[in-house]
């Protein structure tokens, strides 16, 4: 896997992982904070529609307290009599006042008049309930009303809910005790949830109080109720139920009130988390792919550029070329030290080859190196029709030598005739050879016989010259060589070339020595 394919895969990698990371938490985060907006919300709407609930008792209550004949209820339960006018407490005039039943109790509670608006179907409900509320509900309100506070709240009669008023009769100046109360009641029919739903908008439902403890009390401090914790929130998939118990006038469990409500909140916040991880998965496709551009301008397409340089520098031949320093960080002192290194394998290569093809004690070309050039001068001479001859050289009596000077002196003097022999190679084409032992070669480029033979025979005078003493040989008292002389001919190769320059040496070893012999 190549490192741009790395980099991406171990980006995309570490991006996904921090991208699932970011919207685990983040819808954590929206959810939490979902449930507690949630719950906010209801609580609102809740406190909204128990306001509405109790303005129609606030309704009620304006219309107790906006009845005319006070004063002629008080004197009638003070002392009942038969002249007590009952021209407002008629059917119709409570009916008028949206009023479905009007009682007048004394300080006993016990009913001294009763007014009922007849239900469409001709029942009379309170009638029916008639011992019920006398002995319960309207001998409460009157206890209630003894401490001389008027009150509104909800009651169940029968099954039935209904809301209710109460006014202590008082003086007018308001002093002494309370001679008795005035009631009136308004049946918590459906016409009335439905208004009170629609100008809420909110959907509610009274359901039966069961097992549910006495709650809140309607016209009571709606935030004491809420400190208290009564309400109590249900969630479900799409709706959520925000229940609260109420309690009736007397403190008694009467309804459940449910109000109901979309879960519009989750969804927004579900919507809002749809469009984060959208966002969050652009920001991290865009994070990725520009990290990924600056990785690749920074390090990639600079390491790759290095490696192509670094490979054209290996697979040339001597190492040659440098790698391109792009910058002073660590790709570009890598680059530096490649190139120092790139450097000295080439000074070590250049080296081992000068001493691959070097004769260590004369430091003359080596027979690698002959070879090589011989293989040139034949390829030439095909090519071009180039002349040149080979010229053989080897010590006379070289054994005999060692054998009288000891083996340092022949190192010795075969160094010096090392040196006789590069003085012949002129032309920078000539080539002198220690081919090994004491036997030498001459390659002379461009050269007809008489130059050949020239050559040679400026060798041997050279040699001779050098007047190294040398009293076991049988030619001079001096070191001599023979040199063999073999010119170039068409068709040659190294062998046959090389095979006539050994018979010449032959020959003119055979002559005599200290001569030539072509
Ligand atoms: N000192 C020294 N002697 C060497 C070296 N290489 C070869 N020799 C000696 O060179 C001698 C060559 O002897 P031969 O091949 O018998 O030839 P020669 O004695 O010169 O006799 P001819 O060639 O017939 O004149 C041997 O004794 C080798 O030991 C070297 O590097 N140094």
């Amino acid at each position: 896997m190549g490192l741009r394919l790395k980099i991406i895969v171990t980006l995309l990698a570490i991006l996904s992982a921090m991208a699932g990371l970011s919207v685990w938490v983040v819808r954590e985060q929206l959810l939490a904070d979902g449930l507690v907006q949630e719950r906010v919300e209801a609580e609102k709407d809740l406190r909204r529609l128990l306001l509405a609930l109790d303005a129609q008792l606030v309704q009620l209550d304006v219309v107790l307290g906006s009845w005319s004949n006070y004063t002629a209820m008080f004197e009638h339960v003070a002392q009942p009599n038969a002249q007590f006018r009952r021209d407002e407490l008629t059917a119709a005039s409570l009916q008028a006042g949206h009023i479905d039943w009007f009682y007048l109790l004394d300080v006993e509670g016990r009913t001294l008049e009763q007014v009922e608006v007849p239900a469409p179907d001709g029942a009379r409900p309170m009638q029916a309930h008639a011992a019920q509320l006398q002995d319960g509900l309207l001998a409460h309100v009157g206890v209630l009303a003894r401490g001389a506070q008027p009150g509104c709240g909800l009651t169940l009669i029968g099954a039935a809910r209904a809301l209710l008023c109460f006014r202590p009769l008082l003086r007018s100046d308001r002093s002494g005790p309370a001679r008795g109360t005035v009631v009136i009641g308004r049946w918590l029919t459906a016409a009335m949830v439905d208004s009170v739903q629609r100008q809420t908008k909110l959907r509610f439902q009274l359901l039966p109080a069961g097992t549910a403890p006495a709650g809140a009390r309607m016209g009571a401090a709606l935030e004491a109720q809420f400190a208290q914790g009564v309400p109590t929130l249900s969630l479900h998939a799409r709706e959520l139920d925000m229940d609260l118990p109420v309690s009736g006038i007397g403190g008694q469990a009467v309804a459940l009130l449910r109000m109901s409500a979309a879960r519009g909140t989750l969804e927004r916040l579900q919507q809002s988390q749809g469009y984060l991880t959208r966002g969050l998965v652009l920001l991290i496709l865009l994070t990725g792919i520009g990290m990924m551009v600056v990785v690749d301008r920074l390090v990639v397409r600079r390491l790759s550029r290095l490696e192509q340089e670094l490979r054209s520098v290996v697979d040339s031949n001597h190492w040659a070329g440098q790698l391109e320093v792009t910058g002073q960080d660590e790709i570009g002192r890598l680059a530096q030290y490649a190139n120092g290194m790139i450097q000295l394998v080439r000074q070590q290569m250049v080296e081992l080859t000068a001493q691959s093809t070097t004769d260590v004690l004369t430091a003359l070309p080596n027979r690698r190196k002959f070879d090589e050039c011989l293989a040139r001068l034949l390829a030439a001479h095909q090519r071009h029709g180039r002349g040149g001859a080979l010229v053989l050289v080897d010590v006379d009596f070289f054994k005999r030598y060692n054998d009288s000077y000891g083996h340092p002196a022949g190192d010795q003097a075969l160094q010096a005739v090392a040196g006789c022999l590069r003085a012949q190679a002129r032309r920078p084409e000539d080539l002198a050879a220690r081919l090994g032992g004491e036997e030498f070669a001459l390659l002379l480029e461009e050269v007809d016989l008489a130059g050949a033979l020239a050559v040679a025979r400026q060798a041997c005078a050279a040699v001779q010259a050098l007047g190294l003493a040398h009293r076991a040989s049988e030619v001079l008292p001096v070191l001599t060589i023979s040199c063999g002389v073999a010119l170039l001919r068409a068709g040659d190769s190294a062998e046959l070339l090389y095979s006539r320059a050994d018979q010449a040496l032959y020959r003119a070893k055979s002559a005599g020595r200290n001569q030539v012999a072509a």
